[in-house]
């Protein structure tokens, strides 16, 4: 998936960037706009301009008529907005949700514009999202949805106009249903119309794990900079799902410590270090929860005592809004990197930046599934088909140089990696506006 969930403090119509945070715990859109406000700031980015990346280019509004399996028919509300393509083509994710609301979409259109430039991949930003709660849709309802929502998108969609992604609640299938309508539509094959296919119809090898392998590469670089040795650095990772699962194998592959994971189910410690490998075991065979996990050293935890574990990274890759002002004063992990999006709130940023703890920020740290998004589109362009071992090469090199660029903008600018990452993203993006308008006099 490229992006999840997040809130906003903006309220009905506000465009973005115009509802400063007033509040200590502002989430993940509210906590985006606030940087993109103070790196035009640090960049000296004049207000008109800031105010006009503060809207989206375009936002489309439809509504997908649908044949129930009672034979009577619904109508889903279905959104697409275009934040930004200064860069490249609007780039992101479809996610169904009864309380997906088109204020959420703008606000999450606007993060991938940033997240695509923080790692400077030639894309820009989009979101999509359709109104519905899709348990409650049979198989054969939920690809119908799917279908009319692509037909009606399909003007503002294509390999090089607007290319989207799974996201919260869709999955593979939905993107292989977009591929297969758009094709069908068109009359040729459009596998770059959409990422994070399967692989049989022109998805990438290694795009499930992209995310967690990305958050892995960033916290070895970031170990590395610290000059932290991986034998003696601890571990804790909140959610093991996508996200945590990979980071965590990872980078205990990578001879890290992993003492603690949880799930939504709680949380299991073993100081010295967990055997991912029982445990993997263990949610195989039981189809279950790490609750139920029992091994020799382990103890059970809650999520918010994982939070707080002794340990020296923290790798947040459950939900948002988990470090809030409330408990960031407990946490003891000298490194956080945020696997999730937006599990660190305003006001426990602030917290943690004045206790000395390194914040690895979400828009550069779980880029990685965007990235890989990226390589399919290319090996789609190109009717090529990349090995393993390429795909996770060229992120490895993507990632470690956009931590690389993220650490010296923070040096360079005496600012917090958030801040420095923002800072980066803005400045990549209003220097490709710049260029593409300059007057004759800017080329000498
Ligand atoms: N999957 C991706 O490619 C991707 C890309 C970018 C960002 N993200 C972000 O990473 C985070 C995780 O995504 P994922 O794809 O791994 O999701 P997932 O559904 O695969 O896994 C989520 C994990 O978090 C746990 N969890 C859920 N609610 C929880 C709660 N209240 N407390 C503690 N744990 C809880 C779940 O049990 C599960 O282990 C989200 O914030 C998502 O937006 C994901």
């Amino acid at each position: 998936m490229d992006e999840k969930v997040g809130v906003t403090t903006r309220s009905a119509g506000q465009p973005l960037g115009v509802g400063q945070p007033q509040t200590e715990d502002v989430g993940l859109v509210g906590l985006a706009d606030f940087m993109v406000q103070r790196a035009a700031g640090v960049l000296g980015v004049p207000s008109d301009f800031v105010a006009r990346l503060s809207v989206p280019d375009r936002e489309v509004t439809v509504h997908v008529p649908v044949r129930m399996d009672n034979g009577r028919w619904r109508v889903f509300k279905g959104y697409r907005v275009q934040h930004c393509n200064a860069r490249g083509p609007y780039k992101g994710g479809i996610r169904y949700h009864p309380e997906v609301g088109i204020e959420e979409v703008r606000g999450l259109a606007a993060l991938m514009t940033w997240k695509c430039a923080v790692v400077d991949v030639p894309f820009g930003g989009a979101k999509g999202g359709v109104e519905v709660d899709a348990t409650e849709l049979s198989q054969g309802e939920l690809e119908r949805l799917t279908r009319g929502y692509t037909l009606l998108m399909l003007p503002n969609w294509g390999p090089q106009t607007d290319i989207p992604a799974p996201d919260v609640n869709t999955n593979e299938q939905i993107m292989a249903w977009i591929m297969d309508t758009a094709s069908s539509a068109l009359g040729r094959p459009v596998p770059a119309i959409v990422t994070g296919k399967p692989v049989a119809v022109g998805g990438t090898v290694g795009r499930r794990e992209a995310t967690g392998r990305g958050v892995a590469i960033v916290t070895m670089r970031m170990l590395e900079r610290l000059g932290w040795r991986p034998s003696s650095t601890r571990l804790a990772v909140q959610g093991f799902g996508n996200v945590g699962r990979w980071a965590a194998r990872i980078l205990a592959d990578a001879g890290l410590k992993v003492e603690a994971i949880s799930d939504i189910s709680g949380a299991v410690y073993r100081p010295g270090g967990l055997d991912l490998d029982d445990v993997e075991r263990h949610l195989r065979e039981s189809g279950g929860l790490l609750a139920t996990y029992r091994a020799p050293g382990i103890q059970h935890l809650t999520n918010a005592e994982l939070l707080a574990l002794d340990v020296d990274v923290l790798i947040p890759a459950a939900i948002e809004n988990q470090i809030t002002s409330r408990n960031a004063s407990q946490v003891r992990a000298r490194m956080i990197v945020e696997g999730a999006n937006g599990p660190t709130t305003s006001g426990a940023h602030r917290v943690l930046l004045e206790r000395g703890v390194t914040v690895v920020p979400d828009i550069l740290a779980n880029a990685g599934g965007v990235v890989v998004s990226y390589f399919e589109w290319v090996q789609n362009l190109r009717g090529e088909v990349w090995g393993v071992g390429q795909v996770n090469e060229r992120l490895e090199q993507i990632m470690a140089r956009a931590m690389d660029d993220v650490c010296h903008t923070a040096e360079q600018y005496g600012i917090d990696l958030r801040l420095a990452a923002f800072v980066l993203a803005l400045h990549r993006v209003v220097e490709s506006l710049e260029r593409r308008r300059a007057p004759v006099e800017a080329m000498a």
